[in-house]
């Protein structure tokens, strides 16, 4: 570890000298760079697609999807938006501060560490590296080592297109982290869990370093029956696909868990089942179609959690394991008891549990009771219940009438709030993320007003209080003598 923590060193040295040069905050290099990405993705599809395979056994559509299309994308908007993106911001003064005039600019922080998650490993890594360059920065880019394949991918293949010496990768699991979390950074960038969101939030915090938390949670997905009746293939497909669709669940804003009126809850199963069944097939273990889970541990950390008997007496579809090939059958639950270890964890796997409630409306307080998530899903027109969740609970989004798609929308910010994150990012949002917003004021030596100094009296205080208050019309007539101090 000492040889690493010589390697971050040099690295940094290396980064903060090229930041220093001032090559990154030219525009032209940061298009060069961001293109160079597009064609890293562009070039390198099928070892892109074999690394994700081997990895997660992510089929190469859903691959290009949820990765390299998705990057891809990233990547343009990020090329035609950076110079609007990047223009100073004009501000219009109050008169009050006639004749000065304001503007913002946006400025690059300097040196950033992003930290990446694996389930979706090349865009996580990537689409920050994205905003961060276009920002303006150097990057130090650590993966998570729970993908290997695309680590090693992403380590050996980004030297290849980028500039060396401003946009850096390494590889390793928590050691290296903690060596990286040591140095002093400007910015970090962090998609991961909220545990190990406290220890980079702790590690920032010694040198007052800003942080971007992309975590997790628990997405409630409301079924308001009575109102989608017409829609309710769609809905059970999307929630089909929100579930099991990507990467096997093991996604942040993947469907957690079904809140749903009792009097419909059979129904609802009876129509996921086929579901499943017309997306994975009879066999979903050799349907090629399913990611498998990531690790041994994560397979034994599911196992555990469908463990708990009043669960396991919950099962009402699937619920077989099989570690070695690393499979958790598609699981449907009936009402998992709420204190339950699976209704207080992130599931972040194929398994979902239906929750039953008298009435709809009853599913805000369920929500309410549990930490704030990334996402909230309800398929509901009614516009009552619609501004009830919006009103009265908090989340980093809100989609109705459809699941995930919300993150594909870069026009969106994408975050969360309380323990499901801190910040946001996406198309310009990345940028913002990246970049510290200066404010600019162009003072005039023109003229100066005598009621800013001392010594103090009350026709100066009764100037502020007009002033602050901006009556215009009332300070010239102070001024005139015309009112009373
Ligand atoms: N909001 C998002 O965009 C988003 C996307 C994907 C995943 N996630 C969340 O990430 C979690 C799953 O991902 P994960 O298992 O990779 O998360 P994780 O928190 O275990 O790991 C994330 C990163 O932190 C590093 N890390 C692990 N232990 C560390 C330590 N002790 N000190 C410093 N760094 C350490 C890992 O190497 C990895 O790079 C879920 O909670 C999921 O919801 C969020």
């Amino acid at each position: 570890m000492e040889a690493m923590k010589e390697t971050v060193e040099e690295s940094l040295r290396e980064m903060r000298d090229t930041f220093a040069s001032g090559r990154t905050r030219s525009l032209k290099w940061r298009k060069r760079q961001i293109e160079a990405i597009y064609e890293m993705v562009k070039d390198n599809e099928d070892k892109i697609c074999t690394a994700l395979f081997q990895d997660l056994g992510k089929h190469s559509t859903e691959a290009f999807r949820d990765e390299l299309g998705f990057i891809m994308r990233s990547a343009t908007a990020a090329i035609n938006g950076l110079d609007k993106w990047a223009a100073p911001k004009h501000s219009n003064l109050p008169l009050l501060f006639y004749p000065a005039k304001g503007k913002v600019i946006s400025e690059p922080f300097g040196t950033v560490l992003v930290l990446s998650s694996w389930n979706f490993p090349i865009s996580l890594s990537l689409d920050p590296l994205i905003g961060a360059i276009a920002a303006g920065n150097t990057v130090l880019l650590k993966s998570s080592e729970l993908s290997p394949n695309a680590s090693a991918f992403l380590a050996k293949t980004i030297p290849a297109y980028l500039d060396t010496k401003a946009i850096k990768v390494i590889e390793g699991g928590p050691d290296v982290a903690t060596i990286l979390l040591q140095q002093q950074w400007d910015k970090i960038f962090f998609t991961g869990s909220p545990k190990i969101g406290r220890i980079i939030m702790a590690a920032a915090a010694q040198y007052l370093t800003p942080v971007t938390l992309e975590l997790g949670g628990k997405c409630p997905t409301i079924v308001d029956h009575h109102t989608i009746a017409k829609n309710i293939k769609s809905v059970v497909k999307r929630i089909t696909g929100g579930k099991w669709g990507s990467c096997s669940g093991q996604a942040c804003i993947a469907v957690d868990y079904v809140i749903v009126e009792k009097s419909f809850a059979s129904s609802l199963i009876d129509m996921l089942k086929p579901s499943v069944k017309s997306f994975f097939g009879e066999n979903p273990k050799e349907s090629g179609c399913l990611s498998k889970i990531v690790t041994k541990q994560h397979v034994q950390r599911l196992a555990r959690l469908l463990n708990d008997p009043r669960v396991q007496a919950s099962i009402v579809y699937g619920g077989s394991i099989d570690e070695e090939k690393l499979y958790v059958e598609p699981t449907i639950l009936l009402d998992p008891p709420l204190d339950s270890e699976i209704m207080n964890e992130e599931i972040f796997g194929p398994i979902l549990p239906i929750i039953t409630v008298r009435d709809i409306q009853d599913s805000i307080g369920i929500i309410k009771s549990k930490p704030k998530p990334l996402a909230i899903y309800a398929f509901t027109k009614d516009e009552n219940l619609k501004t009830r969740i919006l009103s009265e609970t908090s989340s980093g989004s809100v989609t109705f009438n459809d699941v995930m798609i919300q993150y594909m929308c870069d026009a969106l910010p994408f975050g969360g709030v309380g323990e499901s994150g801190i910040g946001r990012y996406h198309g310009k949002y990345s940028f913002d993320c990246f970049s510290h917003e200066k404010a600019i004021m162009e003072g005039s030596l023109a003229m100066d007003l005598e009621a800013r100094y001392p010594p103090w009296n009350n026709f100066k205080l009764s100037f502020i209080r007009l002033a602050f208050r901006e009556a215009y019309f009332k300070l010239i007539l102070l001024m005139l003598g015309l009112i009373k101090r």
